[in-house]
């Protein structure tokens, strides 16, 4: 017979699990395996709240298995490395975001897209090597692979930190690879949410022009004074929307929920790129001949591989970007996750597990 959570590694471990697609989180005790030759092993001191957390507990994409612990935004400090650990030491701040395995062998993971690879294993609700289930980082400890470690760098807090493992990447990498990346672009950002305010911060330190497109005109003053963005519109406004028809290079798209693309895709020059990254649970429609008169695009993107994690990291450390965040109790969570139901958070819930997380909860 399978061994329950609690017995099948030697590591105690204790974090919050959903039991069913309720999505209620409440305290579990499992266990994490022994440091291998190539893990590092961390202390989990924070870990952001991502909006697929949210669609992950609730089974809005029909995948979860429970019991379930979120959290792909981790940061913590080394307790412990396998001997054949050659990049980290006991005492390095370092996170682990959205993957912690990959196959190693195909075309992806030969060229850096661990994120592409077919046997990437996601940090939580998937089934490790060993066959073992992996919990996120809504738990005190982490045992990972160092190659799915990133190092956070010394100037990087590592609360506001946190969010870049998943948000930062999921925005950084698009903008890069469709060249949104080029100073004097006009880029727009789609949901000024989690992803949207770090793509913003991050489109900005690449010297692009943007233009935030959200349903609440009440987070204009907030993006262009605050987070600095170039302009601002409402999209129910269609007089606003009309005038801006055609100016945008490319935009990227973080909006949870079904929205329409038409308009998005009117405010696309010739040639333009609208970018998908939100992660909607129903399809959306998609009007062709607005593609086919100016030769536009659509494309997604899925986090980033590793080497362009560190270098998302690095990149924002050295150009002070970090997340703007809600730091909250472990026992705030599910408050936490209605909250973010109602768009009722500037702009990340990052939960303080080292200090808050503790088996008297
Ligand atoms: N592609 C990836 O690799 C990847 C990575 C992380 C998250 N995601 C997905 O991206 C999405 C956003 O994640 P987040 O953590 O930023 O969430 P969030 O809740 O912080 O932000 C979502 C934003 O979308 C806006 N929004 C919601 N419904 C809307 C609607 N009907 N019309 C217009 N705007 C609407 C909200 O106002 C909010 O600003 C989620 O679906 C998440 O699962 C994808
Ligand atoms: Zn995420």
């Amino acid at each position: 017979m399978a061994k329950s959570p609690e017995e099948e590694h030697p590591k105690k471990a204790l974090g919050w699990a959903a039991r069913d697609s309720s999505g209620v989180l409440s305290p579990f005790k499992f266990s994490r395996r022994a440091t291998g030759d190539k893990d590092v092993t961390f202390r989990v001191l924070y870990c952001g709240i991502c909006h697929s957390d949210l669609h992950m507990i609730k089974n809005e994409w029909g995948s979860s298995t429970y019991p379930l612990v979120p959290g792909h935004e981790i940061v913590g400090v080394v307790t412990e490395v396998g001997s054949k650990v050659q990049n980290f030491k006991v005492g390095d701040k370092v996170g682990v975001g959205c993957m912690v395995g990959s196959c190693h062998s195909c075309d992806s993971c030969s060229n850096d897209l661990e994120n592409q690879c077919s046997k990437m294993i996601l940090t939580y609700g998937a089934k490790y090597h060993d066959g073992t289930t992996t919990y996120g980082g809504y738990s005190d400890l982490m045992v990972a692979d160092e190659h799915f470690v990133v190092r956070i760098p010394e100037n990087l807090p590592l609360d506001a930190g946190a969010p870049l493992l998943c948000a930062g990447i999921t925005v950084y990498s698009p903008l890069r690879y469709y060249g949104l990346d080029k100073p004097g672009m006009q880029v727009g950002v789609v949901g000024l949410g989690g992803l949207g305010h770090v793509a913003v911060k991050f489109a900005k330190a690449m010297g692009v022009k943007v233009t935030v497109i959200s349903t609440s005109p009440n987070k204009k003053k907030e993006a262009l004074e605050h987070l600095g963005a170039d302009s601002f519109l409402v999209s129910k406004e269609q007089d606003q929307m009309q005038a801006a028809q055609g100016t945008l290079d490319g935009i990227i798209d973080t909006v949870s929920a079904n929205h329409p693309l038409l308009p998005l895709i009117g405010l696309l020059k010739t040639n333009g790129k609208l970018v998908m990254v939100g992660a909607p649970e129903k399809p959306l429609e998609l009007p062709v001949f607005p593609l086919l008169m100016g030769r536009k695009m659509v494309g997604g993107s899925c986090i980033g591989g590793m080497k362009e994690t560190q270098e998302m990291i690095d990149f924002a450390a050295k150009h002070n970007i970090t997340a703007d965040i809600e730091v909250i109790p472990m026992d705030y969570v599910n408050a936490a996750m209605e909250r973010l139901v109602k768009v009722d958070v500037r702009y990340r819930f990052v939960i303080d597990i080292g200090n808050t997380l503790n088996s008297s909860n």
